[in-house]
């Protein structure tokens, strides 16, 4: 019997209908000032924690200012509209540019510092911010705060009752968050979880790690000072206590508690940290142990926060998106003379210490070739494909790619001019799934998302995994992840690909499929620097070989005569049984 075909819907339009209805029904259910007041703060912390979305849930990078930023809105508002006489909505965006060149600086504290000297500079940046708050008086009114703050009107509306501000500031609310969750899905969101995924694959496939982390920490400055100026005008009085460390902890548990990544699991912890504390109230004494409680087993006991678990019975009710055919095939390798020289290497050296890993390593790499780069343990192999790639800097020496020297730009950099890498041990986005894996690499070629689009499938159905899409890549077998890191560079349409031990791991089966594939893209005219252990995978592909021992070049040449070589067997293959041309 044909199963019966279920009800399916897309999730954005679920949320969205879900949204509208809060924002129009929630002012007209709650009646009391009290409740009313609630809602304005909830909307406001949900504004707020948005922006730790962005900054913690999509990029990864630990904040714990927001709080700051919150302020820096919100005193614009109060200081501009009580001083100076501004209505709020200039003042927003004076609040607001400020924040950002705040979110400019401490994003470019990123720059140098990860994990916790960020958390520490981010702190730090907190509390002197809520010292200034509470000591210069004369401007900010310390600890007595600002009162008479003016509220904005709406075009000819007046928002001089609580109820219509309330639909104001959750209409706010509803817009950045649908704002945020399209954020997620375009180039730029997609290129801040391959940062958080994975920092230096997503710079080997030319995203440039510094500037998309900056972006984030600016826009949760945004953001943070949105909430801020939509709080100050809410309650009409601002002061220090609302803006300090504390506070910032607490946006940083919304986010956690009701899962960093996702818009609506924000919105379900802000509301949670908004409401809770007020239901809580009955039990007097004991309430903040209770509320401290409820947070920790959330977060401890839900690593994808409440709203994993909503999110894990939305999926059987909705339907990913269809990706469709690809409308035409791979294009790799570029245009040029078979045969020119593509990449020369001259006089590399690197040294870590006293250790030479490369010792004045000279080699050429032609256009169309397979070029295949091999060697004993610790002979360098790796450390070479650093080097070219821009992970590391050289010591000495000279690398051009397409003529043009490479040598101090960074990776990101390198991998635009068409330079492209996997790793020996595999480096996947592995929360995202197949597809937005490969859309990250496809990103690197440039153009609009149809054709990043395009790319991506091309290189998908080239690997053959066109039927598992929508699988997040951790949980697919590990055959399939190396086919995904070969698609996630393929699709960026590269001129020369570094391929660090392709074939580690892989049973036979899937080494000859590998191998068939390494052809097709021969055939297709991709020029290849191959790593690889396996002397019959070697044999069969390469054009030329270089052999390293001991971080020097100790021959080099066609296989049939490299592979004989006595030096080569008697630094490297020894007893190894070479398959040539098997
Ligand atoms: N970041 C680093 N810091 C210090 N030493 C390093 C670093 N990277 C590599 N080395 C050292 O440099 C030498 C060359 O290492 P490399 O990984 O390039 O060798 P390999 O030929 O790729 O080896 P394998 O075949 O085992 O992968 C080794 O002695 C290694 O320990």
């Amino acid at each position: 019997m044909k199963e019966a075909r279920r009800f399916r819907v897309r999730p954005a339009y679920l949320a969205g209908l879900l949204g509208l209805a809060l924002v129009v029904g929630l002012p007209q259910l709650v009646t009391s000032r009290y409740g009313t007041n609630l809602l304005i703060l909830g909307a406001a912390w949900g504004v707020v924690a948005l922006g730790m979305t962005v900054v913690l849930g999509y990029t990864g990078q630990i904040s714990l200012t927001q709080a700051a930023f919150y302020g820096i809105g919100a005193y614009a508002v109060a200081l501009l509209t009580t001083r100076a006489g501004w209505s709020w909505w200039p003042a927003l965006l004076v609040g607001m540019a400020l924040a950002a060149l705040a979110g400019v600086l401490l994003g470019m504290t990123t720059l140098k510092l990860g994990g916790h000297y960020l958390a520490m500079v981010t702190i730090s940046f907190q509390i002197i911010f809520t010292l200034v708050l509470a000591n210069w008086i004369p401007v900010t009114g310390g600890p007595d705060g600002i009162s008479g703050i003016k509220r904005p009107s709406l075009g000819p509306i007046a928002l001089d009752s609580a109820t219509k501000y309330a639909y104001f500031a959750l209409g706010i609310l509803f817009l950045v968050a649908v704002l945020v969750a399209w954020l997620k899905h375009t180039a730029l969101g997609r290129a801040m979880r391959a940062v958080r995924e994975n920092e230096l694959a997503a710079e080997a496939l030319g995203v440039d790690t510094l500037r998309v982390k900056v972006t984030a920490f600016t826009l949760s400055a945004l953001l943070g000072a949105l909430g801020g100026a939509v709080y100050a005008a809410g309650f009409l009085y601002i002061s220090p206590d609302s803006f300090n460390f504390d506070i910032s902890v607490e946006f940083l548990a919304m986010a956690l508690a009701g899962g960093a990544d996702s818009t609506l699991g924000t919105i379900l912890g802000a509301s949670l940290l908004t409401f809770l504390p007020e239901w809580l109230r009955e039990l007097k004494n004991i309430y903040l142990v209770v509320y401290g409680l409820i947070i920790i087993l959330v977060i401890v006991f839900m690593p994808d926060g409440l709203w994993g678990y909503v999110n894990l019975a939305l999926r059987r009710v909705t339907r990913p998106e269809p990706v469709g055919k690809a409308s035409r095939g791979l294009r790799v390798g570029g245009s040029g003379a078979p045969g020119e020289p593509i990449l020369e290497v001259q006089g590399l050296v690197k040294h870590f210490g006293g250790l030479r890993a490369v010792d004045g390593v000279d080699f050429t790499v032609r256009r169309g070739e397979i070029h295949a780069l091999i060697g004993p343990n610790g002979s360098g192999k790796t450390t070479v494909i650093n080097l070219l790639s821009g992970v590391y800097v050289p010591t000495a020496g000279s690398i051009r790619f397409l003529g043009e020297p490479i040598v101090g730009l960074r990776p990101n950099r390198i991998a635009r001019r068409g330079l492209t890498r996997t790793f020996q041990n595999i480096r996947l986005f592995r929360e995202l799934t197949v597809w937005e894996n490969v859309l990250v690499g496809s990103q690197r070629a440039g153009g609009g998302e149809a054709e990043v689009r395009e790319r991506a499938l091309a290189a998908i159905e080239f690997v053959g995994l066109q039927d598992r899409v929508h699988e997040v890549v951790k949980s697919l077998p590990y055959g399939h992840q190396k086919l995904v890191e070969l698609a996630r560079t393929l699709a960026g349409e590269p001129q020369l690909l570094l391929l660090d031990e392709p074939a580690a791991g892989l049973n036979q089966t899937e080494k000859q499929e590998l191998v068939a594939l390494l052809r097709r893209l021969h055939g297709m005219g991709l020029t290849m620097l191959v790593v690889e252990h396996d002397m019959s995978i070697v044999a069969q592909l390469a054009d030329t070989i270089t052999v390293l021992n001991f971080g020097r070049k100790i021959a080099e040449g066609h296989p049939a005569q490299v592979l004989h070589d006595p030096v080569v067997v008697e630094a490297y293959l020894g007893n190894r049984e070479v398959a040539l041309g098997a």
